[in-house]
């Protein structure tokens, strides 16, 4: 079932060369982030190149639930803040859709704020684990009650007199990192957060953005993230880069699809985010990075990829793991049409996704003629080179948007045609995937 409505059953075919430009939306982490830190500012933040993916929309409706006004005029969000521990307490429960990302990062936000808020999602949401961002918060003073294992629906009791906290993250996660940072603006003094590997850094981008104090020091235990509490937060003008996240799907359809040759533009390269690049030039993609140059900080550059037909399965290495967690499905349907065994380890995240991630794609390259190798934190594709992967079967999404993307990608390249039972969790981050893809010249769409 798809999060709102019924089911929408897609099927893509063999297609001809992709070509011309995709143009992706916005970043869906940048894009809740401008949300909730407008609505933590103390006067009218402005937002263009927004996400309006229903992730990031039901985000908005959150910040308007604590108080803020979010509103869209033109091409522009205007989100006029109440001010760090400004937040009303919401008169309902806060549904945050299929959102992992805004429901931890809300409830971070709201926990040193003495309100009491209920949340809750749709079934993927609701089986995914709280713990690991209620843990934390706890420190502060908030208290959680939710269901068996942390699970939504879930109501969180925020501090009164918030502490400061030191937290080291127990998992990779800039979710569970930035849940604490944003606990930690409501705390009086340092609130320090740890973590071993690096995250992809945009609240701590856009907290320095926003006027707060944040320094990021590598040390032995590993990056120490270190805020000052109770800033005035100043409202900020942001335009949103687009989303190598999503860019990851045209790229990935042009390098596997005979002739093609299609340009992404304006692609945020930030070293915690572009990992799947690097990782295809490994495996010997035909893509490069054109006019690569600084926007708002952060390296952008845009990406042309063309049909490669000798790509080469690899090792990927672990340590680049959290700079491409969502683009391991995407990246084991390339695989699948690469010569050679592609490993994948130190992925156990991929687990607790909107899916398992592993499981879902593992069931659906086999479905399709590819064999995989599992573990709890690791698989392996097994390629079989260019023009030899059948396809022909029905993959269920799981209610993850990048499973049914993925296997979309995969139908494109596959001898027979590639189904998915449940399309409309698409809508969720890349709510134009369908066309811009057939606009490339892609044959996919609703199954009759
Ligand atoms: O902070 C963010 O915006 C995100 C962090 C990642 O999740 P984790 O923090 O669980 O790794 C990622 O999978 C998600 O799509 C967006
Ligand atoms: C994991 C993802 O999102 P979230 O955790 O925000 O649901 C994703 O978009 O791939």
């Amino acid at each position: 079932m798809s999060s709102h409505g019924d089911p929408i059953p897609m099927i893509a075919r063999k297609s001809a060369g992709l070509k011309g430009e995709a143009h992706v939306p916005g970043d869906k982490s940048i894009s809740h982030r401008s949300l909730i830190l407008g609505a933590m500012a103390v006067g009218e933040t402005k937002v263009t190149g927004l996400l309006e993916g229903q992730d990031v929309l039901d985000t908005a409706k959150a910040m308007r639930a604590f108080g803020a006004e979010v509103e869209k005029t033109g091409d522009t969000w205007h989100v006029h803040g109440v001010g760090v521990g400004g937040f009303a307490e919401p008169g309902n429960v806060i549904d945050c859709g299929n959102s992992g990302t805004g429901v931890r990062l809300i409830m971070g936000a709201m926990a040193t704020t003495p309100i009491t808020a209920t949340f809750t999602g749709d079934a993927s949401l609701n089986s995914r684990p709280m713990a690991r961002v209620t843990d934390p918060l706890a420190l502060f003073g908030a208290r959680a009650y939710g269901r068996k294992g942390g699970r939504l629906p879930m109501t969180i009791v925020g501090a009164a007199d918030a502490l400061p906290v030191r937290y080291a993250t127990p998992v990779p996660s800039a979710q569970v990192k930035s849940a604490v940072l944003l606990a930690g603006l409501n705390a009086p003094g340092e609130t320090v957060v740890i973590e071993r590997e690096a995250t992809r850094d945009h609240s701590e981008r856009m907290l320095t953005g926003f006027g707060a104090q944040v320094t990021t020091e590598e040390s032995p235990e590993g990056r120490v993230i270190t805020l000052v509490g109770q800033p005035e937060l100043k409202p900020q003008t942001i335009i949103v880069p687009r989303d190598p996240s999503s860019a990851a799907f045209p790229v990935c359809a042009a390098l596997i699809t005979e002739g093609s040759d299609v340009l992404v533009p304006n692609i945020g390269l930030n070293p915690t985010r572009a990992g799947l690049f690097f990782t295809l030039q490994d495996m010997g993609a035909d893509l490069t990075f054109e006019n690569m140059r600084e926007e708002g900080g952060e390296p952008v550059a845009d990406l042309r990829a063309k049909f490669s037909p000798n790509l080469k399965g690899i090792e990927v290495p672990a340590e680049r793991a959290a700079s491409m967690i969502d683009e391991y499905p995407v990246l084991s349907v390339v695989a699948a049409f690469a010569s050679g065994k592609t490993h994948m380890p130190g992925v156990k995240e991929l687990r607790v996704k909107e899916s398992d991630r592993i499981d879902a794609m593992a069931t659906g390259l086999r479905l399709n003629g590819v064999e995989v190798d599992e573990g709890e934190d690791w698989w392996t594709v097994h390629g079989r080179g260019f023009g030899d992967v059948k396809g022909g079967a029905t993959v269920e999404s799981h209610l993850d948007h990048r499973i049914a993307m993925s296997f979309m990608v995969m139908g494109l390249a596959t001898e027979a045609p590639v189904r998915v039972d449940d399309g409309g969790p698409i809508a969720t981050s890349f709510p134009i995937f369908e066309t811009l893809m057939t606009g490339l010249g892609a044959d996919m769409g609703r199954d009759a």
